[in-house]
């Protein structure tokens, strides 16, 4: 029986929810984040190590330049994942959002839970910000569908020895385990470590199909339709 392992943005939901809706909000609310909270001992060790690691940028004002310049370039870095889950906690917690998630992947998510296939979640996204996300979906808290959640704690996505990792965890053969991503660099990572990959591939994410050299040879599909694990 497979265990399930998908990412989020670009599989289960859209990118456009997670960089339009999302982001900006965590841009927009950090001032007053950092100056509300960030006496905070569990948000100041986040704000302290972007000090650490810009070396020089110290005020809190920097910082918070500096995260607001991250966010604009995407970057996945796990500092401003945590500060982002604590800010978007409080825009569910407000209704301001549900998050976007597509319909097939509720079905499919539900259907193989009910089949007895164990579902994971590894997402750039902070573990809090993750099980924010999928307790306030469009659908509903899908939360109980989900058994494990990993970050980047485990490290980044791209790189083999996080699956090695995540395989531990989950204490099943990595073969085992089915990784669906909408990133061919993420499954080429999973693939070195022995996981199963499918590349999802959808048209509302990437309007241009990405087919034959362009999968490195992983299985592709539109959406969640078509995957049998
Ligand atoms: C689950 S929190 C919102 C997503 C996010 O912050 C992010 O960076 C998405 O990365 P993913 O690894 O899910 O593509
Ligand atoms: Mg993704």
């Amino acid at each position: 029986m497979k265990s399930i392992l998908t990412d989020i943005e670009g599989t289960t939901s859209s990118i456009s929810f997670v960089k339009d809706v999302l982001f900006p909000y965590a841009r927009r609310a950090l001032p007053g984040f950092v100056a509300t909270r960030g006496k905070d001992p569990d948000v100041r060790r986040w704000l302290d190590q972007v000090a650490a690691e810009t070396g020089g940028v110290c005020q809190d004002e920097m910082i918070v330049e500096t995260l607001q310049g991250w966010i604009d370039q995407d970057r996945k870095h796990t500092a401003l994942k945590a500060l982002q889950g604590m800010m978007w906690k409080d825009g569910y917690g407000q209704a301001d959002f549900t998050a976007h998630i597509y319909p097939d992947a509720v079905e499919a998510l539900r259907k193989w839970h009910a089949a007895g296939h164990s579902i994971s979640v590894y997402s750039s996204g902070s573990v809090p910000a993750q099980k924010l996300f999928f307790g306030h979906s469009d659908a509903g808290d899908l939360t109980g569908l989900v058994t494990d959640w990993f970050d980047t704690e485990y490290g980044g996505k791209r790189e083999a020895d996080s699956y090695r990792r995540i395989v531990q965890a989950l204490d099943v053969p990595a073969a085992q385990v089915l990784f669906l991503s909408d990133v061919v660099e993420e499954l080429d990572a999973a693939r070195q470590a022995g996981l199963d990959t499918v590349l999802v591939d959808r048209r509302q994410d990437y309007p241009t199909p990405r087919t034959g050299d362009a999968t490195h040879g992983h299985a592709r599909v539109e959406d969640f339709s078509a995957i049998t694990p």
